[in-house]
C-alpha cells in the first residue's frame, strides 16, 4: 500500500521511528509501563532484592514475594563480597558478578565501585580474557547486541530492538584481536560488556546509556570453529569489501539511530582494520579507538609522571618499543605529538627519538618498502638489527615499552641490559592478560636489583625486594577511557581530537602525588578512580570547548563539579 491519506514523514523527536517509517515498513511496538510486583523484582535495573522497604513492598505488590527481613544495601554488599571471596577460581567470581549484574544492577555497581581494586581483575583483565575464551560454555543470558553477517541489510532494525533509546556510548568489537589472546570471534562480547561496566563504575556513565556490540563476521580460530558450544557464525572471517560494507552499514545505522553525539569506541579489532576504521570514520563520526588512543593516552600519562623520578623532559629520553601494532604506534605518535607541543619542534624530528621492534627486528629504513603503512613513520636510519636484546644495546633506550601481545619477551638479558644502561630503567610490560605480559613485576624488580620503575597492562601484586615494598603501576587504558568518555558526553563533543587525548594524559599525570612517587608509583591508585575520572572528564571537556567541538552550551563554569554532578550513583533510589 502507499501512504494515501496517511502519508508519513519524520517528526521532531521521533525517537521510536514511527513517523519516519513508511506505511509498509514494520515498526517496533515499544511501550513504557511502571514495573511492579513480580516483574519489578525480575527487572535488574530496578530490583533491590531484600532491600525493598516495607512501604515499597506495600505500594508495589511485593508482599509475600520476599521473606520478612529488610536489609540495607551495605549489608547486601557485605554478604556478596563475602560470598565472592569464597570462590577460589577466578572464572567463578566472574560468573557470579555477571549474574549479579543481570539480577540487581545497582548492587553490582555498588560492589564494583566500592571494591574496585579487588574486582577490576575479575570483570576486566585478566579474568575477562578467560571468560571470552570460554564464553560459549559459561553463556547464560545474552548481554549486548550481536550483529552478524546474517543481519546485513537490517542493521538499523537490529539497533531498534535494543530497549534503551538514549544511548551515549557504544563499545564495539569484531573479536579479531581480543587482548593478546587473538581471534575469539563472537565470544569477544565479554570485552565490550566489561569495558562498558567500567564506563559506569569508573566514569559514572549511566548503565542505560551504554551499549555493548559485537560484530560477527566469522572467526579464523579453528578451535572455536570446532567447539560445539561456540556461539558465533561457524565460518571463516569475511574480509575486504564484504567486511567493509557490513561495517559501513553499521556506522551509518548508528548515526541514523542515535545521532551525532553517540561515542563509538572501537575495541580489540585487528591492526589492519583498527587503523583503517579510525581513519575512515574520524571525520564523520564521534569515534575513539581504545587500543590505539586510550592506551597511548594512559602510557603518556605514566611517562609524564615518571619524569619526576627519572629527571629531564620527555624530549630528553629515548624510547624503544617491542610491538609495532595499535598500541605501540599509537603511543609512539602521541609521545611525538606531546614533545612537539612542549618544544615547538616538528613532529617528524621527534619521531626519531622513538624506535620500534616488531617480529622481524628493529624497524629501519631499509625495511620501508615492505612495511605496513602504520609502521612507515618509524623506519629510521639504522643498520638492520634482528633481536630485541641487540636493539636495546644499539639504541640504548631509557624507556622500554612492551606492546607485542606476546608474553615473556623481556628476558633476563634484556632487562639486565636496560639496568646496565640506566640508573632507573623504566619498563612497561603492557600486553594483556597477565599471561601475555612481556615480564612480571617480580622479574623487573629482581633483574634490576630494585632499580626499575615498572608498570604493566594487567595488575601485579606489590612485591618486596631487599626489604623494600614496590607497588607496580597498572598502565591500563581503564584509567583513561571512562573519564575521557564522560568528558566527551558532558560537553556534547561531536568529534574526538588528539589534543583531547593529550588533555586526558596531563590530567591523569597531575593526579600522581608525592606520596605515590615515594612508593615508586607513576599512576594514582584505582581506588581514587571516580575522582580521577571527573578530573580527566573536566580537562577533556574544556579542550572540546576550546576547540569548538562541544555542543552542550553554555559551557558550565566549574567543569569538575559539573562532571561529578553528572556521574551515576549506584545507591538505591526510593520508589513512590
Ligand atoms: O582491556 C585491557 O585491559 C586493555 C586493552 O584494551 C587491551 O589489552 O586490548
Ligand atoms: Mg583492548
Amino acid at each position: 500500500m502507499n501512504g494515501g491519506d496517511y502519508a508519513v514523514s519524520g517528526g521532531v523527536e521521533d525517537v521510536y521511528g514511527e513517523d519516519a517509517a513508511s506505511m509498509d515498513q514494520p515498526i517496533t511496538p515499544w511501550t513504557v509501563s511502571v514495573a511492579s510486583g513480580y516483574s519489578l523484582m525480575r527487572d535488574p535495573r530496578h530490583n533491590k532484592g531484600l532491600a525493598f522497604t516495607e512501604t515499597e513492598r506495600d505500594a508495589h505488590y511485593l508482599r509475600g514475594l520476599l521473606p520478612p527481613v529488610v536489609l540495607s544495601q551495605e549489608l547486601q554488599e557485605k554478604k556478596l563480597m563475602h560470598n565472592l571471596r569464597q570462590y577460589q577460581v577466578p572464572l567463578q567470581r566472574y560468573t557470579a558478578l555477571m549474574d549479579l549484574q543481570e539480577r540487581n544492577e545497582r548492587l553490582f555497581y555498588k560492589l564494583l565501585i566500592d571494591n574496585v581494586e579487588e574486582l577490576l581483575p575479575v570483570v576486566y583483565t585478566p579474568t575477562v580474557g578467560e571468560a571470552c575464551q570460554k564464553y560459549g560454555s559459561i553463556f547464560r543470558r545474552p548481554q549486548g547486541l550481536y550483529i552478524s553477517l546474517k543481519e546485513k541489510g537490517k542493521i538499523l532494525e537490529v539497533l531498534k530492538n535494543w530497549p534503551e533509546r538514549s544511548v551515549q556510548v557504544i563499545v564495539v568489537t569484531d573479536g579479531e584481536r581480543i587482548l593478546g589472546l587473538g581471534d575469539l570471534g563472537c565470544q569477544g562480547m565479554g570485552i565490550p560488556v566489561g569495558k562498558l561496566s567500567l564506563y559506569t563504575a569508573l566514569g559514572g556513565v549511566r548503565p542505560s546509556a551504554c551499549l555493548p556490540i559485537t560484530i560477527d563476521v566469522g572467526t579464523n580460530n579453528e578451535k572455536l570453529l570446532n567447539d560445539e558450544f561456540y556461539i558465533g557464525l561457524r565460518q571463516r572471517r569475511a574480509t575486504g569489501q564484504e567486511y567493509a560494507e557490513l561495517l559501513h552499514e553499521f556506522m551509518t545505522a548508528v548515526k541514523q539511530n542515535y545521532g551525532e553525539k553517540v561515542l563509538i569506541q572501537f575495541e580489540d579489532f585487528a591492526n589492519h582494520n583498527a587503523f583503517e576504521l579510525l581513519a575512515r570514520y574520524s571525520s564523520s563520526h564521534l569515534v575513539f579507538n581504545d587500543d590505539i588512543q586510550g592506551t597511548a593516552s594512559v602510557v603518556l600519562a605514566g611517562l609524564l609522571a615518571s619524569l619526576r623520578l627519572l629527571g629531564g623532559t620527555l624530549a630528553d629520553h629515548r624510547f624503544l618499543f617491542l610491538g609495532a601494532g595499535e598500541a605501540g604506534t599509537g603511543i609512539a605518535e602521541l609521545i611525538a605529538l606531546e614533545i612537539s607541543k612542549q618544544t615547538g619542534s616538528p613532529i617528524e624530528e621527534n619521531r626519531k627519538k622513538i624506535w620500534l621492534v616488531d617480529s622481524k627486528g628493529l624497524i629501519v629504513d631499509s625495511r620501508k618498502e615492505s612495511l605496513q603503512h602504520f609502521k612507515k613513520p618509524w623506519a629510521h636510519e639504522h643498520e638492520p638489527v634482528k633481536t630485541l636484546l641487540d636493539a636495546v644495546k644499539a639504541i640504548k633506550p631509557t624507556i622500554l615499552i612492551g606492546t607485542s601481545g606476546v608474553g615473556k619477551q623481556f628476558t633476563k638479558e634484556v632487562v639486565e641490559a636496560m639496568a646496565s644502561l640506566n640508573e632507573k630503567p623504566l619498563i612497561m610490560a603492557l600486553s594483556n592478560p597477565t599471561s601475555q605480559a612481556e615480564c612480571t613485576a617480580e622479574e623487573a624488580y629482581t633483574w634490576t636489583e630494585g632499580r626499575a620503575i615498572f608498570a604493566s597492562g594487567s595488575p601485579f601484586d606489590t612485591f618486596e625486594y631487599d626489604g623494600k615494598v614496590f607497588v607496580p603501576g597498572q598502565a591500563n587504558n581503564a584509567y583513561i577511557f571512562p573519564g575521557f568518555g564522560l568528558g566527551v558526553i558532558i560537553s556534547g563533543a561531536i568529534r574526538v581530537h588528539d589534543d583531547m587525548l593529550l588533555a586526558a594524559s596531563e590530567a591523569l599525570a597531575a593526579q600522581v602525588t608525592e606520596e605515590h612517587y615515594e612508593k615508586g608509583m607513576i599512576y594514582p591508585p584505582f581506588s581514587d578512580i571516580r575522582k580521577i575520572s571527573a578530573n580527566i572528564a573536566a580537562k577533556v571537556a574544556a579542550k572540546a570547548y576550546e576547540l569548538g567541538l562541544a555542543s552542550h552550551l553554555p559551557q558550565p563554569k566549574d567543569l569538575v563539579k559539573y562532571a561529578e554532578s553528572c556521574m551515576y550513583s549506584p545507591r538505591y533510589r526510593t520508589y513512590r
